[in-house]
């Protein structure tokens, strides 16, 4: 591992700039999205009337676990991340945190988190996010990133826990609903990080992480991507049918922002060598699955329901009235 902190460094640090120190490394940008995606699943699982007090409590329980993970990822490829380009200015990398207090500040996030989602929600969805904690550190951190190129595809699974964080917080349980939710995140997730890795595999090749790109190759990769794409886009409609647990006005913003998906991952798939094709996507994946989750949570509300209905019962008299004449 690389130790680079030395005690005068650590001095020169404002308060401020120690508390920005602390946010950074708990990646808040990536947590932002994880919220979202819970924030969606509590949407629907609510059927458009979510209890304000629920969710802020699951969201703010849900953000420290998230927080708790990063940071024991952070700690855990401190040594990997000093050497790669886009890393190397993280707090542990470049000594503005010392590993000790990021572990004890990780071990207090993650008991704080518990604390609060068995309290004010319930137990299983404080497990979940416990296992979210275990499944990031332990199987994609510890396991898979730096042994195997499908690490991001089982590690993947980490990352789609927060919906059922979410759903389990509203109702107790997780139904198909959940798992469905779960899939679309578990089947995202590829092409979001390997469109990435296309663009700074050369990092990645120089710390010896097997990431995708780096060995298969861009091309290989772009294939994947689009097996994933293609096998992403009818899972979001699972929601629609035949879990009829989403409407209309999902079902066309599903319809509209996968096929914008669709095509960036084919124009990746034409092009693997086009770093412009690859930042096009990854920086499109992250709007897509924002866009989605809000959609579910404005399909949910039931004004929606009630203009959908209205718009679907005026194009049906349209039809029949254009049909008799
Ligand atoms: C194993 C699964 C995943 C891997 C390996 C992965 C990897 C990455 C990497 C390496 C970055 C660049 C981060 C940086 O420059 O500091 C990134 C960015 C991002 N990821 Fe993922 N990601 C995964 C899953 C997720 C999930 C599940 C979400 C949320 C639902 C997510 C949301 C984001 C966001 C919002 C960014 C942009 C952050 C920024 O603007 O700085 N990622 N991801
Ligand atoms: C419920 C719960 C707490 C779930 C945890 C989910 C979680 C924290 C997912 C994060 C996914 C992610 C950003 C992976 C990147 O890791 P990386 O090590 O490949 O990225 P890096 O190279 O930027 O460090």
């Amino acid at each position: 591992m690389q130790e680079t902190l030395s005690p005068t460094t650590r001095h020169h640090q404002n308060f401020w700039q120690v508390i920005q120190s602390y946010l950074q490394l708990t990646k808040p940008r990536i947590i932002l999205l994880l919220l979202i995606t819970t924030a969606g699943s509590m949407w629907i699982a609510a059927e458009g009337q979510v209890d304000p007090v629920l969710l802020l409590i699951t969201l703010l329980g849900g953000a420290l676990a998230a927080a708790s993970a990063n940071t024991i990822n952070c700690l855990y490829d401190r040594d990997i991340d000093y050497d790669m380009e886009r890393t190397r200015h993280r707090p542990l990398p470049s000594g503005r945190i010392h590993p000790r207090d990021a572990l004890i500040f990780a071990v207090t996030l993650a008991i704080v988190s518990f604390t609060l989602l068995t309290v004010f929600a319930n137990l299983l969805s404080a497990c979940l996010a416990m296992s979210g904690i275990v499944a990031y550190v332990l199987v994609y951190t510890h396991w898979l990133k730096r042994h195997s190129t499908q690490n991001i595809v089982i590690g993947g699974a980490a990352g789609a826990i927060p919906p059922l964080v979410g759903w389990a917080a509203v109702t107790g349980e997780l139904s198909w609903a959940a798992w469905v939710f779960f899939a679309i995140v578990f089947l995202w997730t590829p092409p979001h990080f390997w469109a990435l890795a296309m663009m700074i595999r050369q990092d990645y090749a120089k710390v010896g992480v097997p990431m995708l790109p780096v060995v298969s190759g861009q091309v290989t990769t772009a294939k994947q991507i689009w097996i994933y794409t293609l096998l992403m886009l009818p899972a979001t409609l699972l929601l629609v049918y035949p879990l009829h647990v989403m409407g209309l006005f999902y079902t066309l913003s599903s319809l509209l922002l996968g096929g914008i998906f669709l095509s960036k991952a084919w124009a990746l798939l034409e092009n693997p060598l086009d770093q412009v094709a690859a930042r096009s996507l990854f920086k499109y994946s992250i709007l897509y699955m924002m866009l989605l989750s809000a959609g579910m949570a404005v399909d949910s509300l039931p004004i929606t329901h009630q203009l959908m209905s209205s718009l679907s019962n005026g194009l049906n008299h349209a039809i029949s009235y254009l049909a008799i004449s």
